[in-house]
């Protein structure tokens, strides 16, 4: 579509929109924006008497919100995201900033201030790219801010409080929102509604046809004094992928003029945007008759035309440990890699070439190198290796999603045509041999160990003596809980053959205290004691029936107080956003009779059973986690 090449810039990125503002999150997903949602813990207390004029607070508000989750998300999740979106949204009136209100007569101050009057609705927008140098995050901010005149009509007493009970205005800058009930209190608009809303589309696609599409070299001049390109429709935009129109380095490109240049707070000037870029220059050619043809290339769907060859690259170079050769002898040559792992030469040479062009491997003339990423997720000893999911999904997923057609044609798993054997139950098929035992374990274990620190910490479980881990596998969550609570007992219960196999998997360091492992089936077998049960990744696999026999089961030796904690992909109540998660529910369907769960399907499972309280956290890691308390 014409109308959206310049967000077909960000298909190919990891976005994250840094807002719990489900306003939001519905503008980007209407235009095909695909993202994640991280919300910022922010504290959005900064001091506003310092901001010489009420934008300056929403756009520096704004940045803090990105900043804070690009930040986490490097630090805490070990996952740079590409480019950032923070957003604040303010109501201004007689000079003073409206925000959301924290109760009903704080809505009522709000609202009576802007009976009859018109105000002004800012929302300040920053968009952060990141990257990772050694380890370090590096930033490139770039924010604006949109105003749009809202004038409200004489709203009487009765009314206004009609409005307050209604709890509409509590989430909601100024007390009131424009797309419901509150657009009946507005005489008129002037400017962008969806900047009202909570976020400048508009403004937005612009920021990034100036980022993604800079003027040619004859024109730079003339950007100085007028922030915004000449494209308003976007339609002259190329969706191509073309080095000159990437957001990269390029060499003897004009550096941003200097007043655009911030300090640590932006300087405002007489246009409504600004950007700071740490060694980032605009670069210099695009919008050639090249690329302008390839406008019309849809390059998402191109994308996931791709996306199974990309995949089947990265196992085969997985799957001959080609990134454990070359973080320990790097860097080496095709011919050498080739001669290491038994492979001819022109096929190494095409997949690493491919390698590097993935971004999953570095080329110099010294020969291919793993980036650092691959040292950290790909190699098979790597600190968050997971080389063993990655051979799973070849050796084991990749037959299964061969026959996808087949599953959804019959809605039901695919084992048999796989695998040419009828599984009678899921874990039986797994463990019908040793090797695929302890690839399912690897598998489980690599997963377990990159989402344990953040599954652990999403709440506080101080309050827990005990915990028991159903299904904890190898123990990864198991420890990493008596990392952060050294006195918790914490026990491990899962299938004899599962550990019977645990040894490898163990820590090397000494833990604070030692996990109980306990062999047992959670539907057959008594549970052990505990304060707290845990179920990672373990009601996916199930209909809702054997939930119930489960839950059932916990909600029987589960005391007042004590409590379940879920780890999941959480799907959206909707159901249209998380693709990682549906696709995963795909993944169920093809080996399980389980499927990913909403928020709303598990609170109702957990509500059924007695367990109330349900809280869920989206950690913005591969697992969220739900914590809920029996009454
Ligand atoms: C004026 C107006 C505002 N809003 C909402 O008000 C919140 C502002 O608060 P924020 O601090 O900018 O955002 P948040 O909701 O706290 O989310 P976060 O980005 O996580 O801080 C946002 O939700 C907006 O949609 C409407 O939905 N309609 C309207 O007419």
């Amino acid at each position: 579509m014409a109308l959206n090449p310049v967000l077909g810039k960000l298909v190919s990125k990891r976005v994250v929109l840094a807002s719990a503002s489900p306003r939001r999150q519905e503008i980007l997903t209407n235009v095909g924006l695909r993202f994640e949602v991280v919300p910022s813990w922010f504290k959005e207390t900064l001091e506003k008497s310092s901001f010489a004029a009420p934008y300056e607070y929403a756009v520096e508000t704004a940045k803090q919100k990105a900043l804070e989750v690009a930040n986490r998300m490097h630090v805490k999740h070990l996952r740079t995201p590409d480019i950032v979106i923070g957003a604040d949204t303010i109501v201004s009136v007689d000079e003073q900033i409206l925000e959301k209100p924290v109760d009903k007569q704080d809505a009522y101050r709000m609202l009576s201030r802007l009976s009859g009057k018109e105000h002004s609705v800012f929302t300040g927008v920053a968009i952060i790219h990141c990257s990772s140098k050694g380890n370090q995050l590096e930033t490139e901010i770039t924010d604006f801010y949109e105003e749009t005149k809202v004038k409200f009509s004489d709203l009487s007493e009765e009314l206004l409080w009609e409005y307050i009970h209604s709890g509409e205005p509590m989430d909601k800058a100024g007390g009131y929102g424009i797309q419901a009930l509150g657009g009946m209190l507005v005489e008129y608009v002037h400017g962008d509604f969806l900047n009202v809303v909570g976020f400048p589309l508009n403004h937005f696609c612009k920021k990034l046809a100036e980022l993604y599409y800079p003027p040619p070299k004859h024109t730079v001049q003339h950007i100085k004094h007028d922030s915004i390109p000449s494209v308003d429709t976007f339609e002259n935009l190329s969706d191509g992928e073309s080095e000159s129109s990437n957001f990269t380095e390029h060499k003897g490109a004009n550096k941003l003029d200097s007043s655009r240049m911030c300090p640590s707070r932006p300087v405002y000037n007489c246009e409504n945007s600004s950007s700071v870029r740490t060694g980032f220059t605009v670069p210099l050619e695009n919008q050639n008759g090249a690329s302008e043809s390839a406008a019309k290339l849809p390059s998402k769907i191109l994308d996931l035309m791709d996306g199974f060859k990309a995949s089947k690259a990265l196992f085969v170079a997985s799957k001959l440990k080609m990134f454990d050769y070359l973080k320990t002898k790097g860097p080496l040559k095709a011919v050498d890699v080739a001669n290491e792992v038994g492979t001819s030469v022109c096929g190494t040479e095409r997949l690493l070439d491919a390698c590097v062009a993935l971004g999953l491997l570095e080329k110099t003339s010294q020969g291919y190198s793993n980036t650092d990423s691959a040292n950290t997720y790909l190699t098979s000893d790597g600190e968050y290796s997971l080389h063993g999911y990655i051979i799973h999904s070849n050796d084991h997923l990749w037959p299964l999603f061969t026959n996808l057609e087949s599953a959804v044609r019959e809605g039901s798993r695919q084992n048999h045509r796989a695998f040419g054997r009828k599984a009678e139950d899921l874990f039986k098929d797994y463990y019908h041999s040793q090797e695929v035992k302890q690839r399912f374990m690897a598998a489980m274990h690599s997963i377990a160990h990159l989402t344990a620190r953040d599954v652990a910490t999403a709440f506080d479980l101080s309050q827990f003596k005990s915990t028991c881990d159903l299904g904890g596998c190898t123990g990864a969550l198991a420890h990493e809980l008596i990392q952060i609570y050294p006195n918790m007992k914490v026990t491990v219960f899962d299938l004899p053959e599962v550990i019977a196999n645990i040894s490898y998997f163990q820590p090397s360091e000494q833990c604070a205290a030692p996990v109980t492992f306990v062999s047992g089936d959670f539907f057959k077998d008594n549970l052990p004691e505990a304060d707290l049960y845990i179920l990672s990744r373990v009601l996916h696999d199930w209909p809702d029936e054997k939930i119930h026999v489960l839950l059932s089961k916990i909600s029987a030796v589960c005391k007042p107080g004590c409590g379940i904690l879920l780890a999941e992909m959480v799907l959206d109540d909707e159901k249209k956003n998380r693709s990682t998660a549906l696709l995963q529910s795909l993944n169920m369907l093809v080996q399980t009779e389980g499927k990913e769960r909403s928020g709303s399907e598990y609170r109702g499972l957990l509500e059924q059973h007695g367990f109330a309280n349900v809280k869920i956290k989206l950690t913005g890691n591969l697992l969220d986690v739900i914590l809920c308390i029996k009454t």
